[in-house]
């Protein structure tokens, strides 16, 4: 029967990356997205950034929204220091079990929470289910029209303190318009675009780096 595209990358991870070593898993899913099969991965340009973010900001807690495969997951929980936390929320059980699957590949399930669900639910309950009590940085990633009322329920919930860190992707491409008009335009956020390209593609897209001032 027909396999899917994140069962074919899980394959291609299995096939060409070294179990325990996240940089090999990364470059194997880059590989097999430039010469395979596009997928919707933060890719390697973008990447780059959100690496570049992470080592900067150097995190405790982190929130994903928007798993997918695990790549980006794997990208951060690969430069989090020992004792750090990464949540990650991802609605689509077939997609939850295959980035589970990456994420064990790379050796970081112990830094990493998969939550299958949906960020609206989840969010409120981050405290109670996780002892979370702030977030230094969260990686937006998943519907692109829910980036704006999970940002303010985060902020309703009180998961974000001052100096957080948030992180959009895909800003121009798809786009997120609300929130974008929203975070820049809001007193309490400082925001700088980060100009990029989609995912292994030369259209235009890029990262919204938003520090939440309290
Ligand atoms: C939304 C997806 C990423 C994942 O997010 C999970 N998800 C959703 N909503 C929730 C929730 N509310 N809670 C938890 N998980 C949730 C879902 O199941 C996907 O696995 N990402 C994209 O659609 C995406 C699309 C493109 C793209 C760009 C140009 C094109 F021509 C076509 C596609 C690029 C990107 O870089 C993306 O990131
Ligand atoms: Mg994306």
């Amino acid at each position: 029967t027909q396999t899917t595209r994140p069962q074919r990358m899980l394959a291609a991870v299995q096939k060409n990356a070294t179990r325990g070593d996240p940089r090999s898993v990364v470059k194997a899913i880059d590989q097999f997205c430039r010469q395979k099969e596009w997928a919707m991965n933060v890719g390697d340009e973008k990447g780059c950034i959100l690496d570049s973010v992470v080592t900067e900001v150097n995190p405790a807690t982190v929130l994903e929204l928007g798993t997918y495969c695990g790549y980006s997951t794997v990208r951060i929980a690969s430069l989090l220091p020992s004792n750090a936390k990464l949540i990650t929320l991802e609605f689509n059980p077939d997609y939850a079990a295959i980035a589970r699957q990456v994420i064990a590949w790379a050796g970081l399930e112990d830094k990493v929470q998969l939550v299958e669900g949906a960020s609206g639910d989840w969010i409120p309950k981050m405290k109670e289910k996780f002892g979370i009590e702030t977030f230094d940085l969260v990686f937006l990633d998943h519907w692109k029209d829910r980036y704006l009322p999970d940002t303010k329920l985060m902020e309703e919930c009180g998961l974000l303190r001052k100096g957080s860190i948030l992180l959009a992707d895909n800003v121009i491409c798809p786009g997120t318009p609300d929130y974008l008009e929203y975070i820049r335009n809001s007193p309490r956020y400082k925001s700088q675009y980060f100009k990029s390209h989609l995912e292994y593609t030369k259209v235009e897209d890029g990262l919204e780096k938003s520090v939440f001032l309290g």
